[in-house]
């Protein structure tokens, strides 16, 4: 059974048409890589499906059961975690407390605080420090690792690089390698196509709020998501010079 299906959603920000007829269908253990310009529609797929913005029409499905119009903590009860875009920690709490913030949903499974130390090492010695105080990487990863003491069955992460310097942005990833061996079925935005193209086993584009590509990483080239990136993929279509 699909893990998560997406049914010809549309999301709107007033009029615009933001996200229009998507549809996908993700197996367990799936690594997508969501790639597509600024203003795509990515991060309003991604609200969508954590329940943070109501579609105005299709449905999304997870584990089989409807959760088109469950709210956000029912979703992640239901099994959905996002890292949203900018982390979005409390600042004034330390890691441990944000990290137990992430368990409320009591779902159980293998994670735990200590399994997320034991994961994250540079965290543990984090553990009863302020988050505000700490440096972007350890954020992010207290970021990743509140989402996953919801024992999700898939986790999102929305731009984790983002503001981060490439030093650290690499000690990220470490952590995200660390994350990829549990078999944790995870939807990534990554602007670095590279970093992308590692870590992912599935590429999806979306252009202008639809999806113009989805292929496995090991049968899609560079060349081709550049393509479908820019909308190059339709010109060259056009021309009768690709497929
Ligand atoms: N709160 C909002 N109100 C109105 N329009 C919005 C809002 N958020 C996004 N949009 C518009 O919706 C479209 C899709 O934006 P979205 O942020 O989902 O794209 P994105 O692919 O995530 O881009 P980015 O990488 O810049 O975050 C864009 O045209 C954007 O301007």
């Amino acid at each position: 059974m699909s893990c998560l299906q997406v049914n010809n959603l549309d999301v709107r920000h007033g009029q615009l048409a933001a996200v229009r007829g998507v549809s996908m269908t993700l197996n367990k253990g799936d690594v997508v890589a969501l790639i597509g310009a600024n203003g795509a529609g990515k991060t309003t797929f991604l609200r969508a499906i954590s329940g943070a913005h109501s579609p105005a029409a299709g449905t999304i499905q997870l584990n089989g059961n409807e959760i088109t119009k469950l709210s956000s903590h029912k979703r992640v009860a239901a099994g959905l975690a996002l890292v949203p875009e900018g982390r979005k920690l409390f600042s004034n709490m330390t890691t441990e407390e944000n990290l137990l913030l992430g368990a409320t949903s009591a779902r159980s499974g293998e994670w735990n605080i200590e399994k997320i130390f034991q994961v994250f090492p540079n965290l543990s010695k984090r553990r009863h420090t302020k988050t505000g105080t700490m440096s972007g990487g350890e954020q992010q990863a207290t970021a990743i690792g509140r989402a996953l003491m919801s024992n999700p069955d898939i986790l999102i992460l929305d731009e984790v690089s983002l503001g981060l310097s490439p030093l650290v942005v690499d000690q990220v990833y470490q952590n995200l390698e660390r994350l990829l061996a549990t078999d944790t079925t995870i939807i990534l935005v990554e602007q670095d196509l590279s970093r992308a193209m590692k870590v992912a086993n599935r590429a999806i584009c979306m252009l202008e709020g639809e999806i113009v590509l989805d292929k496995p990483m090991s049968l899609v080239t560079r060349d081709e998501i550049t393509d479908a990136y820019f909308g190059l993929h339709k010109i060259r279509t056009h021309n009768g010079d690709a497929a």
